[in-house]
């Protein structure tokens, strides 16, 4: 691979008018890209907002995870100043898009968005799983889970709960001969600018799951993605500016590692911005709290978990399994709802081993672009490291029994680690007590649901939970009990637009989907009327 500087890169890009990234992807693809065509997805690269930013300014680099040294692209690396301007243009055009536009206007700019989205998947799904490392099939579902995200709030905006809509009260005021006096109006109004911080490891959904019902509520929208995956944001602004969404609605600010608590911290301080929605780990959700909490900004924060995932002896075995797989290896293990710790009644525990260890076996572990792959690569080689040291020591001071894998793939490359099952585990390991964000699955045996219950719930954060049984009164108990935003009884794939999505404890405020996710971008102002 020639590298450019990054001045000539940059020069390049202006005088052709063709992004370097671009023609990185294009090298990328021509290469190993199994559908789509090359020239299809760098036009999805070619962004005239970013072009604008990008003068004069540092050049991030862009890896594929399943071969790191090999450069699918680059963004602009922003800062501090950038990230100002950016929330000034934001708060200026603000009355226009708030005020000056119909609820159906914006319903409409979703939908066309959603539908150019749409038009392009094949090629999102190529830069996402080059820049995300996950298998091509879950690149190309979550395009579609991403585009459900607009489609559901360009519905949810002309409702009566979106903004411009609101409810009437029965007055209790009275006149002085007992008549009703006056009205109180409760009317539902756009928090303001917003600003959208998400992670790589969905890098198109968690993004559409806060613009839609941003842009849909009347808000204008900051997003700064992950910087391990921001290609795939900025095709998705390009084709919103393609949509007709107007400039500055909807902005985005790429950076790198070192200078994202800069965007992080104006994002949060900036008195302009009137709401944050952040999506990542706990460790900064708390920070950005503490930065958010002079200027009392409406806060959103999706969170780390730890699954429980809970086999009863009544469950059925089969079903079990099948629920586990997928909530245990989508994404390698990459997403905050993932099973993290398996509790499996005693009369069951060896038949559910033995099976899941058997689907696990069947999994294809490769570059996701490869047509065969079922499991891609961790995102970084540290991830890697992390998860092994995490794995070892369960083992190896703890006790545990490795039922299958147990090691990193280094013929693949770096970033792969085996899919794993390790049983007999102590609840006292690090595997157990924190989130892995790995193919890892810890399993301990339980006697009494009781027990169950107080090792699923012994957890700081509490995100998702899972649990397999054919009793219908311990459905209902136990789905009560569980300290929990999100439960999945018999089933590990519970995500939708339509459904309410966020936890407790550590995990988060606040939910997105659902008519609940388009409240948070709303204000409500009362209105006494003495009419
Ligand atoms: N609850 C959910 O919906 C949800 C969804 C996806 C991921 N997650 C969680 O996210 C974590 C993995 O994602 P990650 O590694 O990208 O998390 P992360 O917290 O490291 O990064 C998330 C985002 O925050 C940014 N960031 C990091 N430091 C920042 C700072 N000081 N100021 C502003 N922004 C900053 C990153 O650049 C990235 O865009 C896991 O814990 C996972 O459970 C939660
Ligand atoms: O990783 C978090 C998001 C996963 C999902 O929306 O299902």
């Amino acid at each position: 691979m020639i590298h450019l500087s990054q001045k000539q890169a940059l020069m390049l890009t202006l005088m052709a008018g063709v992004r370097p990234w671009s023609r990185a992807v294009t090298r990328a693809l021509s290469t190993s890209a199994p559908v789509g065509t090359s020239a299809a997805a760098a036009s999805l690269l070619k962004n005239p907002s970013l072009l604008a930013v990008a003068s004069g300014k540092s050049l991030l680099d862009v890896f594929n995870p399943a071969k790191p040294d090999e450069i699918v692209g680059q963004v602009p690396i922003q800062g501090g100043e950038e990230t100002r301007q950016a929330i000034e243009r934001s708060y200026h055009v603000l009355p226009s898009w708030r005020d000056g536009t119909t609820a159906s206007f914006r319903s409409n700019l979703l939908s066309k968005w959603s539908g150019l989205i749409q038009e392009n998947a094949d090629d999102l799904a190529i830069i996402m799983t080059l820049e995300s490392g996950k298998p091509l099939a879950e690149s190309r579902g979550e395009v579609n889970y991403a585009t459900s995200f607009l489609d559901f709030y360009a519905a949810e905006a002309v409702r009566s709960t979106g903004a411009g809509g609101g409810f009437m009260i029965p007055t209790p005021f009275a006149t002085t001969n007992g008549a009703p006096r006056g009205q109180i109006m409760a009317k539902q109004q756009a928090v303001g600018v917003t600003g959208l911080i998400t992670p790589w490891n969905f890098p198109i959904a968690m993004i559409t799951r806060k613009v839609g019902p941003a842009l849909a509520a009347g808000c204008t929208a900051i997003v700064k993605p992950s910087e391990l995956t921001p290609l795939t944001a900025v095709a998705l602004q390009n084709l919103a500016e393609q949509a007709g969404i107007p400039e500055n609605v909807l902005q985005l600010i790429t950076t790198d590692k070192s200078s994202t608590p800069q965007v992080g911290g104006e994002l949060c301080t900036n008195p302009l911005v009137r709401k944050l929605s952040f999506t990542g780990s706990t460790a900064v959700g708390k920070l950005l709290m503490k930065q958010s909490s002079d200027t009392v900004k409406r806060l959103s924060l999706e969170l780390g978990g730890n699954a429980p995932f809970v086999v009863f002896d009544d469950a059925d075995i089969d079903q079990a399994v099948t629920a586990a797989m997928a909530s245990k290896f989508r994404n390698a293990g990459q997403t905050c709802v993932c099973a993290d710790r398996f509790l499996v009644h005693a009369a069951v525990h060896d038949e559910f081993v033995d099976k899941f260890v058997a689907a696990a076996q069947k999994l294809v572990v490769g570059p996701g672009l490869d047509k065969e792959t079922t499991m891609g690569p961790m995102i970084v080689a540290d991830a890697v490291t992390r998860t092994h040291q995490k794995v070892q020591e369960a083992l190896e001071r703890d006790g545990a029994t490795c039922a299958l894998g147990g090691s990193p793939m280094e013929d693949l490359g770096p970033h792969f680690y085996q899919p794993t099952i390790l049983t007999g585990v102590s609840p006292e390991s690090s595997i157990w007590k924190t989130e892995t964000f790995g193919p890892v699955a810890p399993i301990i045996k339980f006697d009494v649901e009781e027990e169950a219950l107080r090792l699923a719930n012994d957890s700081d954060v509490g995100l998702a939970s899972y649990f397999c049984t054919r009793d219908l009164s311990r459905a209902f108990r136990f789905s009560e009990q569980l300290e929990c935003g999100i439960v999945g009884l018999n089933d590990g794939i519970i995500s939708s637009c339509a459904a309410p999505f966020g936890g407790i404890k550590e995990s988060g405020l606040g939910r997105e989907g659902s008519s609940l996710g388009i409240a948070e971008y709303l204000e409500t102002k009362y209105i006494f009327m003495n009419t």
